[in-house]
């Protein structure tokens, strides 16, 4: 056991650099940010920081590892593709064995975590969104279908459900829109990745939209599901969850996100689509430090 454990070390300070890309790291950071905002907004007083710290390094470990069995199970699949060609695994960087361990690692340390800070109903559902997208979005869905992101997005949507259950202990409405708004986020998001790229994708004989049923086509559903998204981003001032500092936050943002889907579907100009990736990432950031700045905002009103 000592043995291994000294491998593993030994191999941590050789290899550190591709441990961390394995975690996909600045994914996994957005994922926390959403789970922590998830947190703040589960109650009207301060979050236990103990749920705070050990409750976002949970979720961000386990995160961590599905993102490790992804680069494992798509190792083949990700040689062939130019955008993922110098990953860890195809460079010969690391093994398969390694990402395994590290994974197995990772995983259990976020599980034992959660389970010592925060509750059995947040550590059964992010186990069960590691499955989901190590598992089930990886090694099923995205070879199955040009549906699999839209399938899948909900194990990426659940951060701010799990960082919510974290601190109540139970689902409830505010949790579950937060998690329809990350939801209904994820097409537009990966879509327009997925026109720019979509000739790695066709090599790799990975069926995504643009590839299955035209750019054309991507480029209508990426409006469609930003016109959505605008819509259900106004459901957490209408129901009374935020108030009119995140309706003009959300607002702002979503009129410069339609933008950039209008564009890209009235120019059909190609080189529209990385910038709408860019902006997607920027917009979900954003929305939730503006949900997060209306939560403290409205506190500190009530307060004083
Ligand atoms: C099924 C759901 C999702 C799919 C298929 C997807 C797909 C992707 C892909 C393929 C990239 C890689 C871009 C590259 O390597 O150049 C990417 C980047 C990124 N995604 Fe997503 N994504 C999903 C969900 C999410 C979620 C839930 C978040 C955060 C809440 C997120 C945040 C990001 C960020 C921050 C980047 C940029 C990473 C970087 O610059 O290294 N994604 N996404
Ligand atoms: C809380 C928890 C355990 C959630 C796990 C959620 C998680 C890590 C989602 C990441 C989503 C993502 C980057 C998908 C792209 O995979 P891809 O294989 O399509 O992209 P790639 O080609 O860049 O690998």
């Amino acid at each position: 056991m000592s043995t291994s454990i000294q491998t593993l070390r030994a191999g941590l300070r050789r290899h550190g650099r591709d441990y961390l890309e394995l975690t996909k790291p600045r994914v996994v950071a957005l994922i926390t940010f959403t789970a922590m905002v998830g947190m703040l907004l589960a109650t009207p007083t301060m979050v236990p920081w103990p749920i705070l710290l050990f409750g976002s390094t949970g979720i961000a470990l386990m995160a961590g590892s599905a993102a490790a069995i992804n680069h494992l199970v798509d190792r083949r699949v990700d040689a062939i593709m130019m955008r993922t060609c110098r990953r860890p695994l195809p460079s010969g960087q690391l093994e398969a064995w390694q990402v395994l361990s590290f994974a197995l690692a990772i995983g259990t340390l976020g599980l034992a975590l959660l389970l010592a800070f925060t509750n059995p109903l947040t550590a059964v559902l992010t186990f069960i969104s590691l499955i989901g997208y190590a598992v089930i979005y990886t090694l099923f869905l995205k070879r199955a279908t040009p549906q699999n992101i839209v399938i899948g997005g909900a194990a990426g949507a659940a951060p701010p459900l799990l960082g919510w259950t974290a601190v109540t202990g139970h689902v409830d409405s505010g949790a579950l829109l937060l998690f329809l708004i990350i939801y209904v986020w994820t097409p537009p998001h990966f879509w327009a990745l997925a026109i720019h790229r979509r000739r790695d994708y066709a090599d790799a004989d990975i069926p995504m939209l643009p590839v299955t049923h035209g750019v054309a086509f991507t480029r209508l559903h990426i409006l469609l599901y930003t016109i959505l998204l605008f819509l259900v981003t106004l459901l957490p001032f209408l129901t009374g969850m935020s108030g009119w500092i995140y309706l003009a936050g959300a607002v702002l943002l979503g009129i410069r996100f339609l933008g950039y889907a209008v564009r890209l579907f009235a120019t059909g100009d190609d080189r529209l689509a990385l910038p709408t990736f860019g902006f997607s990432i920027a917009y979900l950031f954003g929305l939730f430090a503006a949900l997060m700045l209306d939560h403290y905002s409205s506190l500190l009103f009530k307060w004083f």
